[in-house]
């Protein structure tokens, strides 16, 4: 589609965790695949976007990588520390654009550990949520059959999996939306893990769009080896 087709937007890169289920000793946004780190891969997909506003990166306030990568002195990107909770950081993010941002400015809120984002999926996601009164999300549908346990571990019931997706990022909604549902999650003391699930908890349906199920999220070392091959062909 064309880029006139196409919203403008801000991007929101949680970036601060601390990769626990990796085992590393470096967080895992910061790993080298190729010749980048997973960062930067991630980044790179959004920094040559004509409809691009702006990025804010969220740091871990101890974070001792970033300024080693020459992509921190990209002018359309600005650092957020963030937070406890991946929530805690894309609140941070939304924070540091209030104010660049006016309300009904698109925001796609992208995990830095998801770098295998095509283009194609994001132009994608604009052009479908773009025509969208809610806001909506890149999602997959589930392709395994899918069990419900109890709290011994033991199989109580298969899922209708016609009906189940599993989300990815980006997830895209408007700035004055998005940044009202986060604060009214954390006010309420609610877990969020997702951008969606706040906008759900006031009351709307968010529009999902099928994308690929390669826009992999490194979480556990074996994450790894699956995700160079795509990079190096394909960044
Ligand atoms: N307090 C946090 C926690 C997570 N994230 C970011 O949110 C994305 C998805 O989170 P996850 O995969 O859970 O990353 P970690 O929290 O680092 O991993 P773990 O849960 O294994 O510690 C990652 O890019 C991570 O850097 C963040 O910005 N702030
Ligand atoms: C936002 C997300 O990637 C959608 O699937 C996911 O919820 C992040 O979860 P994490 O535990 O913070 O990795």
């Amino acid at each position: 589609m064309k880029n006139n087709q196409l919203p403008s937007f801000w991007v929101v890169i949680p970036a601060a965790g601390i990769g626990s289920r990796m085992r590393s000793t470096i967080p895992k946004q910061y790993f080298t695949l190729g010749n980048l780190t997973v960062l930067e891969h991630t980044l790179a997909c959004f920094l040559d976007h004509p409809q691009l506003l702006g990025i804010v990166v969220c740091l871990s306030k101890d974070d001792q990588c970033w300024s080693e990568l020459s992509v921190s002195k990209h002018p359309l990107i600005q650092v957020a520390e963030g937070g406890g909770e991946r929530a805690d950081s894309v609140l941070s993010g939304l924070m540091a654009l209030s104010e660049q941002a006016k309300p009904d400015d698109w925001i796609l809120v992208h995990d830095a550990a998801r770098p295998n984002l095509t283009r194609e999926d994001l132009d994608k996601l604009l052009f479908v949520v773009s025509k969208d009164t809610v806001g909506g999300l890149l999602a997959t549908p589930a392709r395994d059959t899918l069990k419900q346990i109890d709290s011994q571990g033991r199989v109580i019931k298969t899922l209708d999996r016609k009906v189940i997706w599993q989300a990815l990022t980006p997830q895209m909604f408007h700035f004055q939306q998005l940044t009202c549902a986060l604060q009214h999650a954390r006010k309420m003391g609610m877990i969020i893990t997702d951008e969606a699930s706040a906008i759900e908890a006031m009351g709307f349906s968010p529009l999902l769009v099928e994308g690929r199920s390669d826009n992999l999220k490194i979480t556990h070392p074996e994450d790894l080896q699956w995700l160079v091959p795509y990079l190096v062909t394909t960044k």
